[in-house]
């Protein structure tokens, strides 16, 4: 079964959250995902791909999202590796694809990412902090849509399982696609 490391740099535990719905959808899809804060992650290369989300802060993601990449990058490079940013306190990433942030553009690089997307935040009404809580005042809710975040995992699971018979460490394990009838494993 595919390998796959849900990770995440998270400060109030929204993306945190994020990152569980996706490797929910993954186990589901057929993938064996698992799901772990960044700052937790000592070795990527037991996993065929990777997922790595960062929450955005004065427009920079998360710092433990940018150290895994910088620790990880070479692993990465050699693995299909998926980006995501979570922030915006509005609907804004429902309306249109929002781009990654400038070091996100380069972590893209660094690691060969296959895609980046941007989804909406959380920012709770009684957030802590003295920063949090004046934003807080104007844009504390919910942004996130969990469909549109499931939809993503599975178009990444339909990816693995498409690249399953053909490439790199994905392709030693091609159990979330069977070759024979092109069904996707549930099991
Ligand atoms: C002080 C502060 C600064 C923020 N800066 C940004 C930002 O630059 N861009 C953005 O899209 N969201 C920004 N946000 C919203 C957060 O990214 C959002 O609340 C996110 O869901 C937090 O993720 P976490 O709960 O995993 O820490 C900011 C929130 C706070 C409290």
């Amino acid at each position: 079964m595919t390998r796959v490391l849900v990770v995440h740099g998270s400060e109030r535990g929204s993306t945190a959250e994020i990152a569980g719905w996706i490797g929910d959808r993954l186990r589901r899809d057929g993938c064996d995902a698992e799901v772990r804060a960044a700052g937790s992650v000592g070795d990527v290369t037991p996993y065929d791909a990777v997922v790595l989300g960062g929450a955005l802060y004065a427009g920079r993601w998360h710092r433990d999202a940018r150290r895994f990449v910088r620790r990880h990058a070479r692993a990465l490079r050699d693995r299909p590796v998926w980006l995501f940013s979570s922030g915006p306190l509005d609907r804004s990433a429902d309306d249109a694809d929002l781009p990654p942030v400038a070091h996100v553009v380069r972590a893209c690089a660094a690691v060969d990412a296959r895609e980046h997307r941007t989804f909406g935040g959380r920012l709770a009404r009684d957030a802590r902090g003295f920063i949090a809580s004046r934003v807080a005042e104007s844009a504390a809710g919910d942004y996130r849509d969990p469909e549109r975040i499931r939809a993503w995992a599975d178009e990444i699971a339909a990816e693995l399982a498409a690249m399953s018979p053909a490439q790199g460490p994905v392709a030693a394990q091609p159990r979330c696609w069977n070759p024979s009838d092109g069904s996707r494993s549930l099991s």
